[in-house]
């Protein structure tokens, strides 16, 4: 089974809750969203392979390390993923991103897929597939879904809010798959939201409502 890891450092929950919080605007929680994605970005990396160099300093050789050969994508499920994109390329500014598109239907809470392009490397490259929210688990099931049926095999999915509903869907659909969350909430409300969570996503990032 893969792991459950909460991002439970203090810098991240702080900003989590300003990003909860209703009075929180728009700009300040798109720049929230991508600080966070920043900090879960640093773990996430955390267990990245590094190769030994030997450099020159100005003084001598020194074997040092730096990240190897082995190559990252991110794959934002739209709209919401996209906020967490910028963050995430500040560290690894090296990966190739890729997205899937995919709007959850409000009347049956099911995924529906209306877009997908990813790097023509996407098979050789390790995958975080990014969204803000796991609800049901349905939309990170079927971008995860879609990864596979393009070969895809080394996948984490990262989210900043998780049900506990979502969690399990994943972990069922998914079992190797890494998950990585700031938190784990209480329960889905009969419209699929997140409760205590941070409302809609998309529309807290892009203003649309
Ligand atoms: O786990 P699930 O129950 O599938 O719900 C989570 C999905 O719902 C939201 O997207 P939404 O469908 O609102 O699309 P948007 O990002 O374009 O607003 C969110 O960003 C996830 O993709
Ligand atoms: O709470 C939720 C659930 C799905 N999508 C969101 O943006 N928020
Ligand atoms: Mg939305």
């Amino acid at each position: 089974m893969g792991k459950l890891f909460i991002c439970d450092h203090p810098l991240i929950q702080h900003k989590l809750t300003f990003i909860r919080d209703e009075k929180t605007n728009t700009k300040d929680f798109r720049e929230l969203v991508d600080e966070v994605a920043t900090l879960m970005a640093y773990e996430i990396t955390r267990e990245i392979k590094l190769e030994e160099v030997t450099i020159r300093t100005p003084v001598s050789d020194a074997k040092c390390k730096i990240i190897s050969g082995r190559m990252l994508g991110l794959v934002p499920i739209l709209r919401a993923g996209l906020g967490m994109v910028d963050g995430i390329l500040q560290l690894i500014p090296g990966a190739k991103v890729g997205h899937v598109g995919l709007y959850r239907d409000p009347e049956t809470l099911l995924p529906v897929e209306y877009y997908v392009k990813l790097p023509t490397d996407v098979q050789e490259r390790e995958l975080i597939v990014i969204d803000p929210m796991l609800a049901t688990g349905g939309s990170a099931i079927m971008a995860i879904d879609a990864l596979k049926k393009r070969g895809c095999a080394q996948i984490k999915l990262m989210c900043l809010i998780a049900a506990p509903e979502g969690v399990k869907a994943v972990q069922e659909a998914h079992p190797e798959i890494d998950i990585y969350v700031a938190a784990v909430d209480d329960y889905l409300n009969d419209h699929g939201y997140i409760i205590p969570g941070l409302g809609d996503a998309g529309d807290r990032l892009f203003g649309t409502k």
